[in-house]
């Protein structure tokens, strides 16, 4: 055997594996910098040496952590005398700093909470029910805040300003945002039209959090009506009903229901996730994840974010014009973000014949 080569070379496992690890300690190190608060100490120029002293850490080590932070552009680099001095690049204040309103930290730690799951997968393979013992009203409260600091700081402009162009909006009086969350649609949809009495429908505990939002911002034309959209009463005579990555979003009953709580010649608009086609390994991995969990009250089907007795896009579209819907435009979420995501969003917007 010791003289005796295999077929093949190595090559292939062990390029696979080195890629692999490089980029999952570029995850770690990530989650160092945040754990020690690094990007805090870095608005303006520092050397290595003040912010190991300040850090408590090990100047070597903190030398190559912000080398890496350089490459990955998160950090810029000047030299002065010689010397290499650090500060943060500027998206890294936006997104990356506890006092700037856009920082988007909370939800950059969900991939650290979630990455323990990848940790634990031999249990979780094994687990055939594959059951997290949580229910919706205690799953979502937590979701929304982490959604709110994520749509705040790109997406909620985004769509407001695209729906604040239609005379419907300018004109409408009442609007639902149907499984709205913490709100912050309702929120700046209020702001843009200050006749507009805005309704944020969401769970019971859900809108617990929804009313902080209400206060903070100091919206007072946005008001909060608990239930359930699968079982309760979601109101009538709006104007705009919008919702935004509802579980229910593609399920002909809930959209039915919206019909009939809308005034004739009102709008229904529906941004979500239609995720039809697996493209390959990033989907099979997210759709892999969204199995890992089967939170009570949500029937959550094979596709990450899908759910049992959803229609594909196109059944759905077909299925809003036979209740009496002209469909006026879908837009591509991406593109109105002006940059790719996965899960093929769109946002389709109809208007009751
Ligand atoms: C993914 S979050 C979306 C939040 C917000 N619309 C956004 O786009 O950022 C889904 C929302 O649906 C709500 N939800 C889930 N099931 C619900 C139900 N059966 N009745 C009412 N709301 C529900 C959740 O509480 C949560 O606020």
């Amino acid at each position: 055997m010791i003289l005796k080569s295999p077929e093949k070379s190595p090559e292939g496992i062990l390029n696979l594996f080195d890629e692999i690890y490089s980029q999952a300690r570029i995850f770690y190190l990530l989650k160092a910098a945040l754990d020690l608060n690094l990007f805090e100490y870095l608005s303006d120029y520092r050397s290595a040496e003040d912010l190991a002293e300040i850090l408590g850490a090990n100047l070597i080590l903190t030398e190559y952590m912000l080398k890496i932070l350089d490459e990955l552009g998160l950090v810029e680099s000047k030299i002065v005398d010689g010397k290499v001095y650090y500060k943060n690049a500027d998206i890294t204040n936006i997104y990356l700093k506890k006092d700037s309103y856009y920082n988007i930290i909370n939800p950059v730690y969900s991939y650290f909470d979630n990455i323990k799951n990848w940790e634990n997968l031999v249990n979780i393979l094994k687990n055939k029910e594959n059951c997290q013992n949580i229910d919706v009203n205690n799953f979502f409260p937590n979701v929304i805040k982490r959604m709110a600091d994520e749509c705040k700081c790109w997406e909620l402009q985004k769509v407001l300003n695209y729906i604040a162009k239609y005379e419907e909006f300018k004109n409408a009086k009442k609007l639902l945002d149907l499984a709205g969350g913490h709100g912050l649609y309702a929120i700046g949809f209020s702001m843009l039209n200050k006749n507009l009495k805005c309704y944020v429908f969401d769970l019971p505990k859900v809108v617990e959090e929804t009313k902080k939002f209400i206060e903070k911002y100091d919206a007072k034309n946005v008001f909060t009506i608990a239930g359930d959209f699968y079982k309760d009463d979601i109101g009538e005579g709006y104007d705009i009903i919008f919702t935004s990555y509802n579980p229910g979003g593609k399920n002909p009953k809930i959209a039915e229901k919206v019909y009939n709580a809308l005034n004739k010649g009102g709008l229904f608009i529906n941004k979500q996730f239609f995720p039809e086609r697996e493209e390959g390994i990033k989907d099979y991995i997210n759709n892999m994840e969204w199995n890992f969990s089967k939170p009570k009250g949500l029937e959550k089907d094979r596709l990450r974010f899908t759910f049992k007795g959803d229609l594909n896009f196109n059944d759905y579209l077909k299925y809003l014009e036979n209740l009496g819907f002209k469909i006026l435009e879908v837009v591509d979420i991406p593109e109105l973000l002006g940059f790719e995501c996965s899960g093929n969003a769109k946002m389709i917007i109809a208007k009751k014949l």
